[in-house]
């Protein structure tokens, strides 16, 4: 990763900051632009109450910051849900998981009142789908899935010697020509041993923070 694309990710979620509010349990997503994300969140780590994490590698960061991690069970309140995407379309959809993290992410997300996706340009597509849909599987279901998926127009490959955080296994579907993400997201959902995949359509972002070379742009979707 160049120097300039780390700026540029670092710039995306250094403006993540304005959305966050004293007192609050904070969703803290996974992957190299919500790291920056944790580095400035510990600046302020004594006006927040903590966070709530997608990964175990999330959890780590936070903790050597000393930023307190609550298990998400026993919050009852999450404003604001801050994460990266692999891909991001103008209406706040995603493609998610290339660091393997979906259903984590997608159960915070889905509890957090406001989702806020930081990313550098090159994440924002037309239409998605270039980047391999990663879905998680039950490891005994594999084949199983993996046929399914095929039926539906995709070629999966298995993410070989990969374990997610909860124990399962992900297959990267390449070539989905994805019309129509939320149909998708959940025809992929319904196949049995399927966790998650890491379509966030349903439930998108509601703001994203776009860096670019000229400054970061404020994509407001909902909310
Ligand atoms: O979904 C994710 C991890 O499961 C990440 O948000 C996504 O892969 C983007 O990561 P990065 O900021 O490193 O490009």
């Amino acid at each position: 990763m160049s120097g300039n694309a780390d700026a540029l990710k670092k710039a995306a979620a250094e403006a993540a900051m304005q959305y966050i509010e004293d007192g609050t349990v904070v969703g803290v997503g996974t992957g190299s632009t919500v790291n920056f994300f944790i580095d400035a969140l510990a600046e302020r780590k004594h006006d927040i109450e903590g966070a709530v994490s997608s990964s175990e590698a999330s959890t780590e960061r936070l903790k050597s910051h000393g930023i307190e991690v609550f298990e998400l069970n026993s919050v009852a309140d999450v404003p604001v849900y801050v994460d990266g995407a692999d891909e991001i379309n103008e209406h706040g959809q995603m493609i998610k998981g290339g660091g393997g993290a979906l259903t984590r992410e997608k159960i915070i997300a889905a509890v957090a009142k406001k989702f806020v996706c930081v990313a550098d340009e090159t994440k924002m597509v037309g239409r998605l789908g270039q980047f391999p849909l990663p879905v998680e599987v039950i490891p005994m279901a594999r084949s199983y899935v993996a046929r399914e998926i095929v039926k539906l127009g995709g070629d999966p490959v298995w993410r070989q010697g990969f374990t997610t955080d909860n124990g399962n296994w992900i297959l990267d579907v390449h070539n989905f020509d994805i019309m129509e993400p939320m149909k998708l997201e959940a025809q992929l959902n319904n196949i049995v041993g399927v966790v998650t995949n890491g379509l966030f359509a349903q439930r998108g972002a509601d703001v994203a923070l776009i860096a670019r070379e000229d400054g970061v742009q404020t994509l407001k979707v909902s909310g």
